[in-house]
């Protein structure tokens, strides 16, 4: 066995190690277990159970965490077979393969660059094209960007297959094209905490400087002017600021203004008004909170919603001399209405940080109005927020090549850790019944409709299925297309291609301590290469269940076998009688393929049987042919897991 040499034989670049514990992995030392490419076990030890039950105890969680990692996408690329020293492991690497190279787009602080470079290949290029960008990016597992990258189609198809993540390094993800990232199953993340109070304060800084005319009195000084009478402002306190987009950003102002003795509002359709009570700002309608206040302090994201909220209509609305604030982003004005609004004295200023086109041309007359003050896309630049911004983008970067779900994931299903980690030995099992249950179908295709039953102890609702959906998902689609499935993609592709999944929740009577009892995959509407797997209602049914921490079947059709579903497996259907293992056994033995695991299912003694054999070897088609000849097999089928 591997694992007892110095040398370890990795067979996918997939594989990471880990602890026993299929409830709590954690990662160890490659040493600490052994893979289970065995192929050379005889047929009578591989029928002991006693063996198995050992050997899966050891692998079971090894195989668990590479499913939840494929179904990330992670840093995996290729399949080849590395010979490594185990001693030359570093510790806090995960699997013997090469470094994955993160490109950094824009500027980041050091100490995230510094957790990138622990991990993987650092590639910092600034100021990037778009064509240079699509030029890099097919060399890339990782991307992370500011708001000064347009991450667009193009890019997720120029990377060929090989960006698995994208890192937003602050919180706005208007930047990057999230229908494309999920297209090409690549996850997206962002940092949305870190700059929140950089922001706010940076708000609020605007909100004064506007009032007081602190940018143009500074101007005007420096021209050599002293102009004290043009340039006298307006008083903060006891005025009405109304707050759009009560999020993150947005409450803080308030806190903050509320500090400054101004009467603050919101509106946020989302937000809960206990919060904002919280904060002692009452939410309210759009109208009410555009038409009564002096102030108003853009706080929401860019989304095809938001986009030219305000705009010639919105500003007629408004109070006469109402000064407006924007920290958010420049699309979400219509900036030729604003520039409008300027001019007829509506609104009185305005105090921008972001804009539709950044940087603005130089000659926008918004830009240039003397009502205007402007800062170029500064809310998140402080020292503070950067260094943040860029370690909570790093560790999320990273944590995602290595295949744990992220916190701040933009685009995928959140799926809490310790579900996760609950899940972790049912992700390999689900999705080895999607891939099983698909080559039952003759020819492979028209699949339309998957029905997933998952057969619990728990309450049904209390139960995620998203991550097995993905799973079963993956494995029904992936074989028979170009496409790569992960947690991201998977309904979107699912979607794509026609294939309705329902899923249901049965509750069952077994133990409670597990999250899943058995998982059936049922297809319908479809002819099977198998017609024993064919159930009562006419489809294609298996069932499988986590035994030992590794998948077993369970059901085929009508029939209970109980087999581990690893390697290959042949599924015959016979009339039972004795010495049919021995005939199959021996042909198998003709072309040298070990028989890993075998079981008997039948409908009544001297009926009809399936036989469920494993086999490490690829059998031949003259093997095959041979097996079929055997005048007591009705039907057979070779399965690929
Ligand atoms: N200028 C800069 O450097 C920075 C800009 N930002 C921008 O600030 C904005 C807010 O950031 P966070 O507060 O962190 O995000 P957040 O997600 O915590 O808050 C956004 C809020 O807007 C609300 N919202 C959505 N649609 C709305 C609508 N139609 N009307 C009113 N409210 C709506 C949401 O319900 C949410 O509560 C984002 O656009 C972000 O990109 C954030 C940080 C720095
Ligand atoms: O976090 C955000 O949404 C921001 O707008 C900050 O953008 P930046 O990272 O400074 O380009």
């Amino acid at each position: 066995m591997a694992s007892s040499s110095t040398k370890h034989k990795i067979f996918s670049s997939s594989s990471i190690f880990i602890s026993q514990s299929s409830q709590s992995p954690k990662l160890s030392k490659p040493s600490a277990l052994s893979f289970l490419h065995n192929t050379s076990k005889p047929l009578v030890s591989s029928l002991k159970q006693n063996h198995h039950q050992q050997q899966h105890s050891i692998n079971h969680a090894n195989y668990s965490l590479n499913a939840i990692k494929s179904a990330l996408k992670t840093i995996t690329t290729t399949t080849k077979t590395t010979t490594i020293d185990k001693n030359s492991w570093p510790d806090d690497v995960l699997s013997p393969i090469s470094r994955p190279t993160i490109m950094v787009s824009e500027k980041l602080g050091e100490a995230g660059l510094q957790v990138l470079r622990e991990f993987g290949h650092v590639e910092c290029v600034y100021d990037m094209s778009p064509d240079d960008l699509c030029a890099k990016i097919s060399a890339c597992d990782a991307l992370i960007v500011r708001s000064g990258t347009k991450v667009t189609r193009q890019v997720f198809e120029a990377a060929n297959g090989r960006l698995k993540v994208v890192g937003r390094a602050g919180v706005g993800i208007d930047n990057v094209d999230l229908t494309a990232a999920t297209e090409f199953g690549c996850l997206v993340v962002n940092a949305p905490t870190a700059n929140t109070v950089a922001a706010a304060e940076h708000g609020i800084a605007l909100l004064a400087a506007m009032a007081r005319n602190v940018a143009q009195a500074d101007a005007s000084i420096k021209a050599g002017k002293w102009q004290r009478n043009k340039y006298v402002g307006v008083s903060l306190v006891g005025k009405t600021l109304a707050v759009m987009g009560f999020g993150k950003v947005g409450s803080e102002v308030a806190r903050r203004a509320k500090g400054l003795g101004m009467h603050v509002i919101a509106h946020d359709p989302y937000a809960a008004a206990d919060r904002a009570r919280g904060v002692g700002v009452d939410l309210v309608s759009f109208e009410q909170a555009i038409s009564t206040a002096d102030f108003v302090s853009l706080h929401m994201p860019l989304t095809p919603a938001t986009s030219k909220l305000f705009n010639d209509e919105t500003f007629s609305k408004m109070k006469k001399g109402v000064r407006i604030v924007n920290v958010a982003r420049g699309g979400v004005i219509d900036e030729d209405a604003l520039v409008r609004a300027l001019d007829s004295g509506v609104v009185a200023q305005a105090a921008l940080d972001v804009f539709t086109v950044e940087p603005p041309p130089q000659d926008s007359k918004l830009v240039q109005h003397e009502n205007v003050i402007v800062t170029p896309h500064l809310g998140a630049s402080t020292k503070e927020a950067q260094e943040g911004v860029a370690i909570e983008i790093a560790e999320a970067v990273v944590g995602a090549l290595k295949g744990e779900l992220s916190a701040t994931a933009v685009n995928a299903p959140m799926v809490p850790p310790e579900v996760l980690s609950e899940l972790a030995p049912y992700v390999a099992l689900a999705e080895k019944l999607g891939k099983l249950a698909m080559q039952l179908v003759a020819g492979g295709t028209g699949i339309k409709s998957v029905r997933v039953v998952y057969k619990t102890a728990r309450d049904p609702d209390d139960f995620d299925t998203r991550l097995l959906r993905a799973m079963i998902t993956k494995g029904i689609i992936e074989p028979i297309s170009s496409s790569i499935i992960n947690l991201v993609n998977a309904d979107y592709t699912a979607k794509q291609k026609g294939l309705r999944i329902s899923e249901e929740r049965v509750r069952v009577d077994s133990s409670p301590e597990f999250p899943v009892d058995s998982i059936q995959v049922q297809i319908s509407g479809v002819e099977s290469r198998f017609a024993s797997s064919v159930g009562e209602s006419g489809e294609i049914s298996i069932e499988g269940k986590v035994k030992y921490g590794v998948p077993y079947l369970r059901y085929v059709g009508g029939f209970g076998v109980d087999v581990s579903l690893e390697g290959n497996l042949i599924l015959c259907r016979q009339v039972d009688q004795p010495g049919m293992i021995g005939q199959v056994g021996n042909i198998l033995a003709q072309q040298n393929v070990n028989v890993s695991f075998m079981s008997v299912g039948r409908t009544a003694q001297r009926r009809k049987a399936i036989m469920a054999i494993g086999v490490d070897e690829e059998p031949n088609k003259e093997t095959l042919k041979k097996i079929g000849q055997v005048p007591a097999i009705e039907e057979f089928v070779f399965l690929k897991l």
